[in-house]
């Protein structure tokens, strides 16, 4: 423990030397910060309801959304709900508002609209009695037409309500529901614990198989695999299907045993269910933000129980989305194993032809028109024009999220934002060509806009209409670099690539002062930090910090052969690109070399760890959440041990037997390999419950550097995972991150 523990931190350390610095140093004021900056809502769903015509012959249509946002006084994350009213005619929103007021929403795990929109379904989840219950509501107009208690019907276990296998569809008749549960589990019991019954074990036999519902013992404590970080007790989906009129609910059969199914909706006619199936021999791996897990396309026909594969037999899919004329599927495509994010493959299913065909390929490098190919993990509920011809989705191409149209005739991809000046674009949903967006840069928080897809070919024609607007912070500016590293630093197999990161400063400098500097490389390591509204730098760039976000070598949006150039050389290419960006930055002249602080969480806790290892003089402070600290002992241990194979450099296989060289290889570009040379004190955040990077690999490099005698702290998260998003992990992790580097850097 580096503090007294009889005095506040934030006395301590306004007792500190007072440098010549304009940092925001007492806690009181920095948390008042954090308070108000919590208060920008990010959007987190939107729905276009039917066309209506007014009595005076006008159309119009409701949008309805959903926002999330942070209460630090009730530590929870908040959801609400808003519409607007958006008059329209063919193409062109003529008047648009709010219709309403902000309404929290409680305990709603899932809801959706039918169709025609005269009936919604809700998944809620009660606690009666101390006892948690799910329901599943019918409404209709203004009334509640049906509840049915899931929990006591016990058809399943418990509802799917996350994003990877989740769904709640309602069929093209609206009559029947569509969802994704866990399958029923027996019940079980002890040998020794159930009612005594003083009889014979053969006659005791017979007794059970006569009643209801079996019970079997000795089965308490059976292993159920489940599907890793963040989907812990999810197992095995089945896909359910309710009959409304009737009450009655049907677990589907016919899906083969060694696949998981989810991502459900119904098929043209009604006539059965297309969903995405993984397959789970010989057993389950953490499937977040991995989206390099066998899975296909599979139809299994309600009449005759037959299930069909749609799709590649050696690929890994998601996101399959239905074109509003029923006739083709799009959805997303990538190679299995290898890195855990890739650029996609678009692909497209002719419902009728049975013929697949690649819309959009995989993109090597950047083409001359600058597309860098797709890397969306999910395309938005709908994604279609109108005319079942393009497909719409946010994608990142470099450091910028991009709204994108794709011809699916002849694969020709448009961007419809690349022209703007705002930062980056979301798109929540598009219907009968009216999209909903959501646009936000690092100094400006999530706006809300609606606008017409234009006529193919007038694309830049595209216009916007805002619903909900946001102010720029004055106090905050920012610009993205780009950089090409030395002809010594290049990858002989992946020649030439580039990479590029965001810096933001605070806008009013005194003159002849110099700016502290905060790097934050990404965790992944592929994926990518673009330019949108982001919590923590925000309030680090107001407190009067600048921050360095890098987009190193192997992050997303800049072409598979980026992705490409890393696994075999993390803990190397990395470090190097992040040191060189902070190199070439500090060039500019602004900053003040002796208060430089690294930030990051897993990969890019690995990197930190990296940077004070490999650079022990550079950094003055240190903070690491989840940091991967030694391949080698997390092989055995992670929900992912395939991505140790693979960023170490080797290929995986479920039945792969480690070598010793394998180990050394792991230990060599792991790094505790060079805690001995840190100097740098080190605060480490770690989440008990987290299954992706195990809370001992914090722990392993805390002990070495209490062994080493530099000064560490470690903060522990119980109920956390790997995220630690739980909104007092977020905020104290977020406090104390701040406060230790005003400490270390001696602010
Ligand atoms: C065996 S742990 C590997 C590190 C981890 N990668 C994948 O989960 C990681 O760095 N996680 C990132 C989360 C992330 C991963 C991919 C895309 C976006 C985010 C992190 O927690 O920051």
């Amino acid at each position: 423990m580096m503090f007294s523990r009889r005095i506040p931190l934030h006395r301590l350390l306004s007792r500190c030397a007072v440098m010549d610095s304009k940092v925001l140093r007492e806690a009181a004021e920095i948390a008042q910060l954090y308070r108000d900056q919590c208060r920008f809502p990010a959007l987190c769903r939107a729905d276009v309801g039917p066309v209506i015509t007014s009595r005076y012959g006008g159309q119009y249509c409701n949008v309805y959304t959903e926002w999330t946002q942070r209460d630090l006084e009730r530590n929870e994350n908040v959801k609400f709900c808003r519409q607007y009213i958006v008059f329209h005619d063919d193409k062109s929103v003529v008047y648009s508002g709010p219709s309403g007021n902000c309404t929290e929403i409680k305990g709603e795990l899932l809801s959706v609209d039918s169709p025609s929109g005269d009936m919604k379904a809700v998944l809620r989840e009660s606690t009666i009695k101390g006892e948690d219950k799910q329901f599943l509501e019918i409404w209709h107009k203004n009334r509640k037409l049906k509840c049915l208690n899931l929990t006591t019907l016990s058809k399943h276990g418990k509802v799917y309500e996350d994003d990877q296998f989740g769904c709640m569809v309602w069929s093209h008749s609206e009559t029947h529901l569509l969802y994704v549960a866990e399958k029923k589990r027996p019940k079980t019991e002890s040998y020794f614990q159930g009612p005594e019954t003083g009889l014979l074990a053969d006659e005791e036999e017979t007794i059970k198989t006569d009643k209801k519902e079996e019970t079997v013992l000795g089965q308490q404590f059976e292993y159920y695999e489940d599907w890793g970080e963040a989907l812990v007790n999810k197992s095995s989906p089945v896909l359910c299907v309710l009959d409304i009129e009737g009450s009655n609910i049907t677990v589907l059969e016919g899906i083969p045993a060694n696949i998981s199914p989810g991502q459900a909706f119904w098929a043209p006619n009604d006539t059965g269910l297309v969903f995405v199936g993984w397959w789970h021999e010989p057993f389950r791996l953490g499937l977040k933000y991995c989206a390099n897990r066998r899975s296909s396309l599979f139809y299994v026909d309600l009449a005759s129980g037959k299930c069909e594969q749609l799709s590649s037999n050696s690929s890994a899919v998601c996101s399959p989305r239905l074109s509003p004329d029923l006739c083709r599927i799009v959805y997303m495509e990538c190679g299995v194993f290898g890195p855990h994010q890739q650029c996609n493959r678009l692909c497209m299913y002719d419902w009728y032809t049975k013929q697949t065909s690649v819309v959009v390929d995989v993109v090597q490098r950047a083409r001359e028109d600058g597309f860098t190919g797709i890397y969306s993990s999910m395309l938005s509920p709908r994604c279609w024009s109108a005319d079942s011809q393009r497909v719409l989705m946010s994608c990142a191409q470099r450091c910028r999220k991009d709204l994108l149209v794709v011809d699916t005739s002849t694969g020709e991809v448009t961007s419809l934002t690349s022209q703007s000046e705002e930062g980056s674009w979301n798109l929540l949903n598009i219907h009968r060509d009216l999209m909903v967006v959501s646009c936000s840069s690092p100094n400006c928080p999530p706006d809300l806009r609606v606008g017409f897809l234009p006529e193919k070919g007038s694309e830049s024609k595209m216009s916007w209409v805002t619903l909900e607007e946001t102010q720029p912070q004055a106090d905050i500016s920012w610009q993205t670099l780009n950089f090409s590293p030395p002809p010594e630093e290049d990858n002989s197999q992946y020649p030439g690539l580039d990479f590029n990161a965001i810096l933001l400063k605070p806008k009013e400098m005194t003159a002849g002062s110099k700016l502290p500097l905060i790097v934050m490389p990404h965790g992944g390591p592929h994926s990518v930090l673009v330019s949108e509204w982001f919590l923590s730098t925000a309030v680090l760039c107001k407190m009067g910090f600048s921050v360095l976000l890098v987009n190193y070598r192997g992050s997303l949006g800049f072409g598979q052969d980026n992705i490409l150039s890393l696994p075999g050389n993390i803990g190397t290419q990395d470090v190097k690109d992040v040191q060189l960006a902070v190199d070439s930055v500090l060039k500019q002249g602004d900053f003040d070399k002796q208060k430089i602080a690294v930030v990051g969480g897993s990969h890019g806790g690995f990197l930190a760890c990296h940077l004070i290892g490999q650079y022990p003089e550079f950094y003055k402070a240190c903070v690491a959440r989840n940091p991967v600290t030694n391949l080698a002992s997390m092989i055995g241990s992670t929900d992912i041990p395939d991505w140790c194979m693979v960023e170490a450099g080797y290929e995986y296989n479920t039945d792969i037997h480690l070598e010793p060289a394998i180990l050394e290889q792991m230990l060599n570009k792991s790094p505790i390999k060079h805690v001995s040379k840190v100097k740098t004190p080190v605060l480490l955040m770690l989440g008990e419950d987290d299954k992706r990077v195990p809370s001992k690999q914090g722990i392993e490099y805390y002990r070495a550097l209490k062994a080493l005698q530099v000064p560490v702290r470690l903060l522990w998260y119980p109920g956390n995972n790997h995220s630690l998003s739980k909104v007092d992990a977020e905020s104290d992790g977020f406090m104390n991150t701040a406060l230790w580097i005003i400490q270390h850097l001696s602010l």
